[in-house]
């Protein structure tokens, strides 16, 4: 088994990684998301290729993993919120509305990408109260997270349903990961 690098402060990629016997250490990036014209659905695999690149130029001779989320509902792209009023207008905004969330993952060495995909999962939300959208934003559980709610936490109680893969959301998504990571025995770097 290949050893990589995780290019990611996320507690959570680190904890998925680990579940599915990974052998990896973390050294996250200072990649700078710039959205620029990229389109929305397509800056996750962009930003993911970013953040594994910018790694991949420290430790050329590894493997390096990199992930970007975000929630998309028609034609906005929702990142972390800037502070809980915001948490409260993304999930007011999200609020009954089935709602895409879109992963990029990549791995790179040598300083290029060797492979990268986009995996969308759909998350039907619950019609809730405005008052249980504030409670749930004073837990704190929104800043960290795209689109202002955690799937794998208190907002569990947000979710209606999910179409697609639940590693997706929570922003590793594993069977894209492991599809990649076999391919790498057929590259020639
Ligand atoms: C929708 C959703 C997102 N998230 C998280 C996954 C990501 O960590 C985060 C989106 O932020 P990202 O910008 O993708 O990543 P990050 O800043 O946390 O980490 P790094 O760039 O160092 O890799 O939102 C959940 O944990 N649960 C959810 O239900």
């Amino acid at each position: 088994m290949k050893n990589f690098i995780l290019a990611s402060a996320s507690p959570r990629r680190s904890a998925i990684l680990s579940q599915i016997k990974i052998p990896f250490r973390v050294e996250p990036s200072k990649f700078e998301e710039v959205a620029g014209d990229l389109e929305p659905e397509d800056r996750p695999q962009k930003f993911a290729e970013g953040k594994a690149l910018d790694v991949s130029k420290k430790f050329p001779e590894e493997y390096v993993l990199g992930y970007d989320t975000l929630v998309y509902l028609d034609g906005d792209a929702l990142g972390k919120p800037k502070d809980k009023a915001d948490a409260v207008a993304m999930l007011k905004y999200l609020n009954g509305k089935r709602h895409k969330v879109i992963s990029g993952v990549a791995i790179a060495r040598g300083g290029k990408v060797i492979s990268s995909a986009r995996v969308v999962t759909d998350v039907v939300f619950r019609h809730v109260t405005d008052a249980f959208i504030e409670n749930y934003v004073e837990s704190g559980e929104s800043l960290d997270k795209a689109g202002a709610y955690a799937i794998q936490g208190l907002g569990a109680s947000l979710v209606k349903s999910i179409h697609g893969c639940y590693y997706n959301v929570v922003g590793l998504p594993v069977a894209k990961t492991l599809d990649l990571i076999d391919r790498l025995g057929d590259e020639n770097v």
